[in-house]
């Protein structure tokens, strides 16, 4: 490659190969709440990291509500996709009570004619959608535990734990309370049958063994604290680092009042199905949206009519933002009945990572924003490097580290060079524009440049950087 004055082309021109998905492809894996609006942007993901949002996959979305009398078929305009709908959610959309849930469930059967199995079908097929997106695994060889229960909130884990396995993950079962119904044992068969393993004990050291726990225990059948050996399970649930998605409801909670017997379970993401009910309100964490069955007329007789609409194909959606706090009006429902008290909703509420106060961090559900490292020879080279980024609105700021010591192997020998490290901030959509630039300015014919995205941080200074870069030449934008 002809790398004049330098020790080390070799690592440089390596790295340079894969600056364009290395800084694309963590986007995708930092975050998987693409709105549909910028999809487009991201077409050029490598096909292993962006197949996930296709072919009817779930996709984080901060859409827009989908009106019942819009004759829709639930497809959504993306024009009219607004980040600006995601504050509101909490505001705006009805959560049910467990008599309205249980009104519906009965309702779907009654006058459309909807079969249990075909609902839980579909119910299952959402919770496995949400929770491939939950866990952006490029790979999906995840081990998924799954934890059902004796009603129809266990059926859908089923459901999800076979579509799980053809998607690709590793689930295992526990499954302590059988019903002998054949809706059931057909459900248990189709899994064995694939060589899931349906226990009936939790399993040892789930941290060490599974990368995701689902709890498929109770729904919006539930009534009063958890008889054994559900009460058991929840302690060891409540207490695990593992990730959990809960069905529907967190299990152990009231199904309007929230942890009203203090099991202290929090999990970390939250599908509700055909809509929130009451507890969804004490809930922080990433809350999905699926079974894609409501009729708009059984939609709006129920005022769900605010709910966020599937994007595509998708059989889930997230209702982003449901973990920001500052929704004064937020855990109203649009009748205002059923108030809780905030100071209760603080002692329910347990905060995992992912409830970030709103006033500390902007979350970066879309990757606006970058960190690219590039390392240069010597402080001067840096200096100058920096001020022409700066000067060119290509990076709001520039840090300089003087100093650092980059290992590498060259020829089969191992290296050390002292080198100058610089962190641009900077827009993510102006990173190949960056990229050239560096090049162009720099004395190595192949400089490092590697962008990492930035998944939050105060709302001024990532405003500051957004009004410091300009737009991208070809005005493409990602954020
Ligand atoms: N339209 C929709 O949205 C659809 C919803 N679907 C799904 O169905 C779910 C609701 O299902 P569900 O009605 O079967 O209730 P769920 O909570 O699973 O279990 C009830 C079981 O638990 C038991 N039980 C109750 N309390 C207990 C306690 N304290 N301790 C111990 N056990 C207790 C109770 O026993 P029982 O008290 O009657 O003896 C009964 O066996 C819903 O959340 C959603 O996931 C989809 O499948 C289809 C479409
Ligand atoms: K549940």
């Amino acid at each position: 490659a002809g790398i004049t004055s330098h020790a080390h082309p070799r690592p440089h021109q390596a790295l340079a190969f894969v600056t364009h998905s290395l800084a694309w492809g963590s986007f995708r894996a930092i975050s998987s709440s693409i709105t549909l609006a910028s999809a487009s942007s991201v077409g050029d993901l490598p096909t292993a990291l962006n197949e996930g949002g296709k072919g009817g996959t779930c996709r984080s979305f901060s859409g827009v509500p989908l009106h019942s009398d819009s004759n829709s078929n639930n497809m959504v305009d993306p024009s009219k996709g607004s980040d600006a709908a995601v504050s509101s959610w909490r505001q705006r959309i009805t959560l049910l009570t467990q008599k309205e849930a249980q009104a519906i469930d009965e309702e779907l059967m009654g006058t459309p004619g909807f079969t249990v199995d075909q609902l839980m079908e579909l119910a299952g097929l959402s919770v496995a959608s949400a929770i491939h997106d939950f866990l952006a695994q490029p790979t999906r060889s995840a081990s998924i535990l799954i934890l059902c229960g004796p009603g129809n909130n266990g059926g859908d884990g089923l459901v999800a734990a076979r579509h799980l396995y053809h998607f690709g993950y590793r689930p295992v079962v526990v499954y302590p309370k059988r019903p002998a119904r054949p809706l059931f044992t057909n459900l248990v068969k189709q899994c064995e049958d694939l060589g899931i393993h349906v226990g009936g004990d939790m399993p040892e050291d789930i941290e060490a063994n599974f990368d995701c726990v689902v709890d498929a225990l109770f729904g919006f059948g539930t009534a009063g604290p958890l008889r054994a050996p559900f009460g058991e399970m929840m302690q060891v649930l409540s207490k695990l680092t593992t990730p959990i998605v809960s069905v529907d409801i967190p299990s152990g909670w009231d199904v309007e009042a929230g942890d009203l017997y203090g099991t202290g379970f929090t999990p970390d993401a939250l599908v509700s199905l055909t809509a929130p009910k009451k507890c969804a309100a004490l809930f922080r964490g990433r809350h999905y949206l699926g079974g894609r069955f409501v009729p708009p007329g059984l939609q709006h007789q129920y005022g769900l009519d605010a709910l966020p609409a599937y994007p595509g194909t998708c059989q889930c959606v997230e209702i982003e933002g449901w973990d920001e706090e500052g929704g004064d009006e937020g855990d109203k429902d649009r009748d205002g009945r059923g108030r809780e008290d905030p100071k209760d909703r603080e002692s329910t509420s347990r905060g995992r990572p992912s409830a970030s106060p709103a006033s500390a961090l902007t979350p970066a559900s879309t990757p606006e924003f970058v960190v690219v490292w590039i390392t240069a020879p010597d402080a001067k080279e840096a200096s100058a490097l920096a001020e022409r980024l700066v000067e060119s609105d290509l990076a709001a700021c520039v840090n300089i580290v003087p100093r650092v010591d980059s290992v590498y192997k060259w020829e089969g020998k191992v290296e050390r060079n002292g080198e100058v490290l610089l962190m641009a901030k900077t827009r993510a959509s102006l990173v190949p524009e960056l990229s050239a630039f560096v090049t162009k300015h720099h004395s190595y014919d192949v400089p490092e440049t590697i962008a990492a995205g930035i998944v939050g941080g105060g709302p001024e200074y990532l405003k500051w950087v957004r009004e410091s870069t300009r737009e991208p030449a070809d005005g493409r934008d990602t954020g």
